[in-house]
């Protein structure tokens, strides 16, 4: 290095002379174009902000490890899963969904739970929430359903209109609603919260035998969350609050960590279940499919600079490793191109070579090449098409997924089953919650949907109430609606429920 350390320079080592007083004809004079030092400085901020996530924008992330504590090896082949004390280095970043970058963190939403497993084969993202269902199960309505959950087009707004008249349209969602809606909507930090994989994915093992599994990640700090003037105080007080807890936590050494519970299913126990397994909206209740431990994950660094780390950090649950498959679940089948697309155009195309996205234990060898800052050595001089002679990189067939049956006629399918959308959401009220979580529940609930207009609150009101009559007797008292209306309009179709609470009667 010729240039002397803590010397100022231009973006292209250049030295810089002045970087108080930009470069004047004359003592008052105007500024003249050949301060290129002034001219590449406004240029490069001019350009500072990449887009944000279009969901999921505010959040916050860290370094860690994950470690494997039990012999998953009967499961799956992945690698980094084949040894009990492997361990995996990791980076997760949390976020809410719905707010813009500089949004509350204690906003009522769901968290996200974004972990990716640098492993020896390749970097595997698990981007999970921290709830154990969805509010859809067809991707076709994910786009409408963020819509509602952003500002209303005319008046920048969060809108309680847009947010209710969906969700009361949109039945199957009551499960994650209920969820949303008592205090787990609001966690206390991002230590006090479980992460979900809430799909359903395919682990394999080296016989070509394959098991459905969902991923639990629990907190080993115990659950926390935030009532609801405690979460809008401190929207007002510290709108960073879980950023700030999450970083102070690392740097003083109290490391955040999770247990790792799977629950598993061969295919034979997934026929017979009482749940469609691929359906978003539902768990596995924990009596017929027991999660068991099977690792740890631990963060233990804070990202030296945010942007390079974490707003760069782009997750994508396409990055399976062998021995990790999707499922059929619609909604992870999208999933599997929308992210990939979506960081194409936040991050450009060679979005892989930023660091905190590269395969840091598992080299790129592929034969993609040039694309805007693809900034490495760009495959050199090595051959760049397959199949070559000259020694480039070959598939390896030993890593491909067991072949899987698929099968019918080609067609837009509605969820199978009797499919009740609402016996789950019943008995998280009836037999999981407290007097005390049932009595926020409703309170969070009214104090939200009492500002959407009145026949949208009786629909919505109606689906509380088939999920639990007690539940949405409750939500209705206290939004003073007409109780008696309810077991009617609950007992109609979603469609006869629409027209009877669209025709004035409720306004
Ligand atoms: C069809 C359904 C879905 C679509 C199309 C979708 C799409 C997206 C998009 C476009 C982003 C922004 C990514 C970025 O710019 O970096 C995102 C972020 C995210 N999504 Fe989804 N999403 C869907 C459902 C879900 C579900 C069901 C979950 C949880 C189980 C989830 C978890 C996340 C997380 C955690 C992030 C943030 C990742 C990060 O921290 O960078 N998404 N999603």
């Amino acid at each position: 290095m010729t240039q002397e350390k803590n010397k100022l320079t231009t973006a292209f080592g250049i030295p810089v002379s002045n970087d108080q007083n930009s470069l004047t004809a004359g003592r008052r004079g105007p500024v003249l174009l050949q301060d290129v030092h002034l001219l590449e400085k406004l240029m490069h901020f001019d350009r500072e902000r990449i887009p944000e996530r279009v969901v999921h924008a505010k959040g916050a992330g860290a370094h860690g490890y994950f470690e494997v504590t039990a012999d998953v090896t009967k499961y799956t082949k992945a690698k980094f899963l084949n040894q009990v004390g492997k361990r995996t280095e990791v980076f997760v970043r949390f976020s809410t969904v719905g707010g813009e970058r500089g949004s509350a963190d204690a906003a009522r939403d769901p968290r996200g739970f974004a972990v990716k497993f640098y492993t020896e084969e390749g970097n595997y993202d698990l981007a999970g929430n921290n709830t154990p269902v969805f509010f859809i199960r067809d991707p076709l309505k994910f786009p409408d359903f963020i819509h509602t959950q952003k500002r209303h087009p005319a008046t920048n707004l969060p809108d309680a209109d847009m947010f209710w008249d969906f969700l009361s349209l949109t039945p199957e969602s009551v499960h994650q609603v209920t969820i949303l809606f008592s205090d787990r909507g609001t966690p206390a930090t991002y230590r006090h919260m479980n992460g979900y994989s809430s799909h359903t994915y395919k682990w394999y093992n080296a016989k070509g035998e394959h098991f459905w599994v969902q991923y639990h990640f629990k907190t080993d700090h115990g659950i926390k969350n935030l009532t609801l003037a405690e979460s809008i105080r401190l929207s007002g007080e510290d709108p960073n609050h879980a950023t700030r807890d999450l970083y102070s936590a690392i740097a003083r050494g109290d490391y955040p960590s999770w247990t790792l519970e799977m629950q598993i299913l061969t295919p034979e126990q997934a026929n017979d279940f009482k749940w469609d397994i691929f359906d978003l909206t539902k768990v596995w209740p924990h009596a017929e499919a027991p999660p068991i431990r099977i690792g740890r994950l631990v963060l233990n660094r804070n990202p030296v600079n945010y942007f390079a780390e974490v707003e760069q950090a782009a997750f994508s649950p396409a990055n399976l490793v062998p021995g990790i498959g999707a499922s059929p679940d619609k909604m992870l089948q999208a999933r599997l191109l929308s992210y990939h697309d979506t960081h194409i155009h936040r991050l450009g195309p060679n979005y892989h070579l930023i660091p905190v996205n590269a395969p840091k234990n598992a080299p790129e060898r592929s034969y993609q090449r040039d694309g805007f800052m693809r900034v490495d050595d760009n495959g050199g001089g090595g051959p760049n098409y397959w199949p070559n002679s000259f020694g480039g990189p070959a598939p390896d067939p030993a890593t491909e997924e067991p072949p899987f049956e698929v099968g019918g006629l080609a067609g837009r399918y509605p969820y199978r089953f009797p499919n009740d959308d609402f016996v789950q959401a019943g008995n998280l009220y009836r037999k999981v919650m407290t007097d005390t979580d049932r009595d926020h529940l409703v309170g969070n609930i009214v104090a939200h949907l009492g500002n959407a207009q009145k026949r949208i609150q009786y629909r919505q009101a109606a689906i509380f109430f088939k999920a639990n009559p007690d539940y949405g007797r409750r939500v209705a008292e206290g939004l003073k609606l007409d109780v008696s209306e309810l077991e009617r309009l609950a007992g109609m179709t979603q469609e006869d429920r629409a027209k009877a609470t669209d025709q004035g009667t409720y306004s």
